[in-house]
């Protein structure tokens, strides 16, 4: 059984403007997706809608067959659904440890727990005692995923993964990605900029443009054929909705431009 379910879902930040329209995302228990797209599709805006922190519009999300309410984003982590946010949203005034252990709440077994990240994340065994906010990025953003896997996703959600951070730090955090969906059957949606360690990493894969999922297949089609991410991304901009105002004429414009330099980008990184 897939271990999400997001069918049609409806998201925006005004009441009756949707920016997300009809995304329908399916993932089975252990496997990685990748949401690619320009700046401004609707990426961050869909893992809000899926951890509860942005209310739906429209729409059904369901973790291992249990229904996630829409805005609620306690029920979602107690679902199994755990996001990464694109800050980290750590604790920088407190310890590498002490963020950790603020995420398991019994006492007992409190140590073990904490074993468990840091034998997936060695560097932080040695900055346990280091503020959050004096770790390098990469070490913050270990940090914030250890503290993630400490709730026990079903469903882990990482909004710009690589953020800040040298390539090689961002190979390392995905391999213990895969190695968490292999070994525990974690399921994770990535959001990432960089287009082909993502598809390296990544099982399945979903292009967004202009709050719609124009291209949705296995990595590795995507792998096999760097050009299918162009293609989809200039269909996805010809069938967009035009008002016919001018405003809204300019608005597609500018994403256009912003669209033409990712797509620019998406070759040159899937060489
Ligand atoms: N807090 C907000 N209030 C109103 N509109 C917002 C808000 N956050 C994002 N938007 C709009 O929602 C749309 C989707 O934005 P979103 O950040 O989800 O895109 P994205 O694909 O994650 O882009 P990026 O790659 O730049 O992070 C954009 O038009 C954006 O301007």
């Amino acid at each position: 059984m897939s271990v999400l379910e997001c069918v049609k879902l409806d998201a925006g930040y005004s009441k009756g403007i949707p920016c997300l329209r009809g995304i329908d995302l399916t993932l089975d228990p252990g496997q990685i997706t990748c949401l690619l797209g320009p700046n401004g599709a609707g990426k961050t805006t869909l893992l809000m809608a899926l951890s509860g922190l942005l209310p739906r519009a429209a729409g059904e999300v369901r973790v291992d067959g249990h229904a996630v309410a829409s805005g609620n984003p306690r029920q979602a982590v107690r679902s199994g659904m755990v996001l990464v946010p694109d800050d980290r949203a750590l604790f920088r005034l407190l310890s590498t440890e002490q963020n950790l252990k603020l995420a398991v709440r019994e006492r007992a077994g409190r140590r073990a727990a904490l074993d468990t990240v840091l034998d997936r994340f060695p560097s932080l065994r040695r900055r346990l005692k280091v503020d959050a906010g004096r770790l390098s990025g990469g070490e913050q953003q270990m940090l914030a995923i250890g503290r993630a896997i400490l709730q026990h996703p079903k469903v882990l959600l990482i909004d710009e993964l690589s953020m800040g951070l040298a390539p090689v730090i961002v190979d390392e955090i995905l391999e213990v990605l895969v190695a968490l969906a292999r070994d525990e059957g974690m399921a994770v949606v990535l959001v990432e900029q960089h287009v082909h360690l993502a598809l390296a990493a990544a099982d399945r894969a979903s292009v967004l443009v202009h709050g719609r999922v124009v291209d949705q297949d296995d990595a590795s089609a995507f792998r096999a054929d760097p050009q299918r991410i162009e293609r989809a991304y200039l269909g996805g901009g010809q069938t967009t909705e035009t008002t016919g105002e001018d405003a809204a004429r300019r608005h597609d414009a500018d994403r256009s431009e912003q669209s033409a330099h990712w797509v620019g980008d998406a070759d040159l990184r899937l060489e």
